[in-house]
């Protein structure tokens, strides 16, 4: 604890759910009040905890059970600092709008309403002239969208690329390290913990898509919403991609991915989250179990990569309260942080038009004249080539892997299509974007 006893009117601290990262931010809230208070230069004080249920056991936590309420609407109106970790997007969406009109600034670790209606929430608070914060929505505990917004603001990001959903990681970890098929992995991350029981917004990439929306807003200074990511979740990816992954030296991991185009394309920006095999060589590779981390590459700053823990109460709320003391110090000292920044409004590539690469698998007849039949294909839909390996797999058949070159995607699928249907393919075996370069 500090020694530094501070004084003056109290921050009002008000906190909206009781949940796996409410309870975490309750404690530390309470037990570091002095240190947080000494880090503001105001007494933090919590007025208030909202719960669904009263009646619940509580005891574990150090928090006066007085503090808490069923009556989240009026609390918010009774703070100065809000913090919204209900989740969803109703209620919290008009909880947090109406902390705003009341002059609470907001903290949230909510990024599926963000991702659905930031811009409601970003206009609210200008009008407020409060702050909106919400660090702990994207990649939990690291620090990653204040280093966008604040840090590179003076340079130009041009890439982020991020495994940002802590399930799906451990997932494709274990798949790679065990050779296990999907649903059996998944059964044990839900046994473990780590994936919820009804895990679709994670292995479906949903989870994924909200940040990548918001990195990308960030990124970009352009309006992005989770319904304009492109998104594949894992659902697909069988035990033979990630041993195709494998014998290239790569592993498949689900990544959001957030592109601005390059030299001499019209401008615009691709957001897109789906699995990827990347080269075990590169940084993200190394990120194992339900490990997060994002990779950014900026112009002037070159090549940027955060890593840490993704989600969990206690790293989640570590996040939160850095927002709490941000917000919490603009309140005392006047004026507010950075708000949003859309002043670029750069075109969202649709998926088609996003340049990408393909690593194909295909199971041949081993005869002459095949390897040109499938090499026209590609030619006829002006995609590149950049390697083939071919392998006889019995007397009178083959495997054939190809890696293309860059190509919009459109015409990579249009591609794979093509060669399901020569009569001389037995069967396209996997097919896989590659990125990482
Ligand atoms: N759990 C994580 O690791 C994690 C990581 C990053 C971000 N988040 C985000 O944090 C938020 C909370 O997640 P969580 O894991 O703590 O969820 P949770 O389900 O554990 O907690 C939410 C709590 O809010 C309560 N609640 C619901 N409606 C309410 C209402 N009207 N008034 C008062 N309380 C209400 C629920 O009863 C529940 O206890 C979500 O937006 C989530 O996306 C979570
Ligand atoms: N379900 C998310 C939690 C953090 O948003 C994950 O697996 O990463
Ligand atoms: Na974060």
């Amino acid at each position: 604890m500090s020694g530094k006893q501070v004084t003056g009117d109290p921050i009002r601290v008000a906190l909206l759910g009781c949940g796996v990262v409410g309870s975490s931010v309750a404690t530390m809230l309470t037990t570091h009040a002095d240190d947080l208070s000494a880090r503001v230069g105001a007494p933090l004080e919590l007025v208030g905890v909202a719960v669904r249920r009263l009646d619940k056991d509580r005891s574990d936590l150090p928090v006066d059970p007085a503090l808490f309420t069923t009556d989240a609407a009026d609390l918010v109106t009774k703070a100065d600092v809000v913090i919204e970790v209900i989740g969803g997007i109703d209620p919290a969406r008009d909880l947090i709008l109406s902390a705003m009109k009341h002059g609470a600034s907001v903290v949230t670790a909510n990024k599926a309403l963000l991702a659905e209606d930031g811009p409601t929430l970003y206009a609210a608070a200008d009008t407020a002239g409060v702050d909106l914060y919400y660090e702990a929505a994207v990649a939990g505990a690291i620090p990653i969208l204040r280093p966008i917004r604040e840090s590179l603001a003076g340079d130009d990001v041009r890439r982020v690329l991020g495994i940002v959903n802590g399930t799906t990681n451990f997932v494709l970890d274990q798949m790679d390290t065990s050779g296990a098929g999907l649903q059996e992995v998944v059964e044990e991350a839900q046994a473990l913990g780590y994936a919820e029981a009804d895990p679709t917004a994670d292995v479906e990439g949903f989870d994924a898509a909200a940040k990548a929306a918001i990195l990308a807003s960030l990124a970009f200074h352009t309006r992005v919403s989770g319904a304009q990511v492109h998104r594949e979740g894992i659902t697909e990816v069988t035990a033979a991609d990630i041993q195709a992954a494998k014998d290239m030296g790569c592993v498949v991991k689900l990544l959001a991915i957030c592109e601005r185009s390059g030299e001499g394309v019209e401008e615009g920006i691709s957001v897109r989250v789906h699995p990827a095999m990347i080269p075990r060589s590169h940084p993200l590779a190394s990120v194992r179990d339900a490990y997060n981390a994002v990779f950014v590459e900026a112009s002037a700053a070159g090549r940027l990569m955060f890593y840490g823990k993704g989600a969990g109460g206690d790293p989640t709320a570590s996040a939160v309260l850095g927002d709490v003391v941000a917000v919490a110090r603009h309140k005392v000292g006047g004026g507010r942080g950075p708000g949003e920044s859309a002043y670029a409004d750069l075109p969202v590539r649709d998926m088609g038009q996003s340049l990408t690469r393909y690593h194909i698998s295909i199971d041949v007849a081993d005869l002459p004249g095949v390897l040109a039949q499938v090499a026209t294909v590609f030619a006829a839909h002006d995609v590149s080539i950049e390697t083939v390996r071919q392998q006889v797999t019995t007397g009178s058949r083959a495997n054939l892997i190809v890696v293309t070159h860059q190509a919009p995607d459109r015409a990579l699928a249009a591609t794979v299509e093509a060669l399901a249907e020569l009569p001389i393919v037995d069967a396209v075996t996997s097919v896989m974007r590659v990125e990482g370069e």
